[in-house]
C-alpha cells in the first residue's frame, strides 16, 4: 500500500517560520499541516489544514523538493507558504505553543525526527546560495 502524504507548511512570515509544538510522549516541533485526504491535492490539504489549526490563509508555494518518511505508514511533504495577510495573527488550537523562529535559530528547537532534515533545505529556499 501506498503510504498517506503528510504536509508539513514552513508559513514564512519577515524572515520567520512559524514553528508550532505537538503535545505528548512522541511531541515536538513541527511545521503545522495534516494528512493529505483521498482526492485532495497537498496544497489544499495543507491550506485547509492551517485553516483549520491556526485560523490563518495562506498562499502556498515550493515544496522544499524531497520526502521523508515517517514510521511505515506515513510521508512528510514540506510546503513553503506565506500569509494572505501579514497582520492576522494566528490562534493555537491544536498546538501546546506556536513560536515566529528567525530561519538561522530553526535548529535550536527540539523538532520531530522526519522534520530535521528539511532545516538545512528550508534555510537554503529562504536565505540563498552563499557568496564565495
Ligand atoms: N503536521 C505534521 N505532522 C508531522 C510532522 N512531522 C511528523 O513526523 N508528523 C507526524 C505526526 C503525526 O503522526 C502525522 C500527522 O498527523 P496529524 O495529526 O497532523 O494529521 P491530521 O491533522 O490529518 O490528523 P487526523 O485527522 O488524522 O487525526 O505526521 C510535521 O512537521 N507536521
Amino acid at each position: 500500500m501506498d503510504r498517506q502524504v503528510v504536509v508539513g507548511v514552513a508559513i514564512v512570515r519577515r524572515g520567520q517560520v512559524l514553528a508550532a509544538l505537538r503535545a505528548g510522549v512522541d511531541g515536538g516541533w513541527e511545521f503545522p499541516g495534516g494528512k493529505v485526504e483521498p482526492g485532495e491535492s497537498d496544497e489544499v490539504a495543507a491550506a485547509r489544514e492551517i485553516e483549520e489549526e491556526l485560523g490563518l490563509r495562506i498562499r502556498v508555494g515550493a515544496s522544499l523538493g524531497h520526502e521523508e518518511p515517517i514510521g511505515d505508514k506515513y510521508v512528510l511533504r514540506v510546503y513553503l507558504a506565506d500569509l494572505v495577510d501579514d497582520a492576522v495573527a494566528p490562534v493555537v488550537r491544536e498546538h501546546s505553543e506556536i513560536r515566529w523562529v528567525p530561519v538561522a535559530d530553526l535548529h535550536t528547537l527540539r523538532w520531530l525526527p522526519a522534520d530535521v532534515p528539511f532545516l538545512a533545505e528550508l534555510r537554503a529556499a529562504l536565505t540563498g546560495p552563499r557568496e564565495g
